[in-house]
């Protein structure tokens, strides 16, 4: 993946469309698994995200920070606004081309502080496939859809096969996914 500096989506990315069983416009995402940090709503630390298909190849995710997600005084951390892009940008990628895929790099600009109390509007964005390759970029704008943006990030995400979460992670939390129906591998 090219360096913030350097034209995005790189050379050799081709378009893609949803996958026809991709949810429209105006669907609600849920939780796509009950103990995701990002997403989960038995995460009592999470970060409780909330997604909405937009129009276009996008996503429109909620993110309020709360004093769990400090880092200096009174700011969320970094490191946690990294996460919630990192939801908002898997959302995009997992749920508008129905593939299983994980993060491979995952850039973050940050452009303005993030108070705690303030809710980060996030817009993420399929941008485009190149092989396994996926494409997605995100911008967050602070208490407004029309707000200032105050983080923007691109991301790399790498399509797998489903045996690379039961080989490389917990089968038994896996299958609870799935029996939640939440999401549909
Ligand atoms: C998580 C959801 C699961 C559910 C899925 C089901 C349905 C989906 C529906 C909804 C999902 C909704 C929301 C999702 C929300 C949140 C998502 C959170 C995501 C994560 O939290 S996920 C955890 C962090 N993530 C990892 O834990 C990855 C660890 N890692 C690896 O597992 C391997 O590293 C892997 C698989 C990435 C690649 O390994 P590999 O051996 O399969 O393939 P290879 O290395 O050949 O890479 C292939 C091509 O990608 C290029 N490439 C790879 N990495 C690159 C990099 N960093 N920079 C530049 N290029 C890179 C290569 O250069 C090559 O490019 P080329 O084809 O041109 O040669």
């Amino acid at each position: 993946m090219k360096n913030s500096g350097e034209a995005w989506p790189p050379e050799g990315t081709e378009p893609v469309a949803a996958h026809p069983d991709a949810p429209g416009p105006g669907t609600k995402l849920g939780v796509h698994f009950s103990e995701c940090f990002g997403c989960g709503d038995e995460q009592d630390g999470g970060l409780h995200m909330e997604s909405t298909v937009g129009d276009g190849l996008t996503v429109k995710s909620q993110f309020t920070v709360t004093e769990a997600h400090q880092g200096a005084p009174g700011l969320a951390h970094g490191g946690l606004l990294a996460c919630a892009f990192d939801e908002a940008l898997g959302s995009v990628a997992g749920n508008l081309l129905r593939l299983p895929a994980v993060t491979g790099r995952l850039e973050t600009d940050f452009r303005r502080p993030v108070p705690v109390g303030s809710t980060l509007f996030i817009t993420a964005t399929l941008d485009g496939m190149d092989g396994r390759k996926i494409y997605v970029s995100a911008e967050g704008r602070l208490d407004a859809e029309d707000g200032p943006v105050a983080v923007r990030a691109r991301a790399l995400f790498v399509t797998v096969e489903f045996d690379h979460f039961t080989t490389h992670g917990d089968p038994n939390a896996w299958k609870k996914m799935r029996d939640s129906n939440r999401v549909n591998p």
